[in-house]
């Protein structure tokens, strides 16, 4: 599977990484035509903000939009949760709007900045390893979204059919079986389209 890593700011390098431990080919993606060439599409994470700000630049919302409604797999980690969800707390302008959540940014406050942990997630069989780094947090899900893991009561890993969305950086560990979790969920929607 060719799994492309949005390469407008942020985590691009490591995921990459992480795709290919995974036994995926990982590419980075930097022109929205590019979006016809993969099979399933990671945004990292980094600054929402300023992804968002690109992705209206480079003409990426409307392509990963329509990437998305024809069933192509999207994980957002991070920045790229925040730029997956329908809603965000407050009085931020969403971007994407792709999946039926509510986002809180930077939910963890300044005393738990960034910190490890691991972490049940439904579908692995045991706990992932974790990096929290200004993380967001999800506060509501709609009734399509499946909750695949919380962390002290707090919805961090959902997923709503084709898309995938991790509070915290799977990319900065060893541990890439939810990149393999992605990559299958990829292998499953090509397998879906030819048969
Ligand atoms: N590690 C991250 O991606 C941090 C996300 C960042 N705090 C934001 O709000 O966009």
């Amino acid at each position: 599977m060719i799994i492309g890593v949005l390469a407008l700011q942020g985590a691009v390098a490591e995921h990459i990484r992480s795709i290919e431990l995974a036994g995926g080919q990982g590419v980075a993606i930097k022109r929205a035509e590019q979006l016809a060439e993969i099979d399933g599409l990671i945004i990292p994470g980094g600054e929402s903000t300023t992804i968002g700000k690109l992705m209206r630049k480079y003409d990426f919302i409307r392509a990963i939009q329509s990437f998305a409604q024809a069933g192509k797999p999207v994980f957002g980690t991070c920045a790229g949760l925040i730029v997956l969800a329908d809603k965000l707390e407050g009085a931020e302008e969403p971007h994407l709007r792709l999946m039926d959540m509510t986002v809180a940014r930077n939910a963890f406050g300044r005393q738990r900045e960034s910190f490890e942990t691991d972490l049940d997630v439904r579908g692995i069989d045991t706990p992932l390893r974790a990096v929290f780094i200004r993380a967001p947090l999800i506060k509501e899900v709609g009734a399509d979204v499946e909750v695949l893991s919380s962390y002290q009561g707090e919805i961090v890993t959902a997923r709503q059919g084709n898309l995938l969305a991790s509070s915290y950086h799977p990319e900065l560990t060893d541990d890439y079986r939810l990149h393999s979790y992605f990559i299958d969920m990829a292998r499953q929607a090509a397998g879906d389209k030819r048969g």
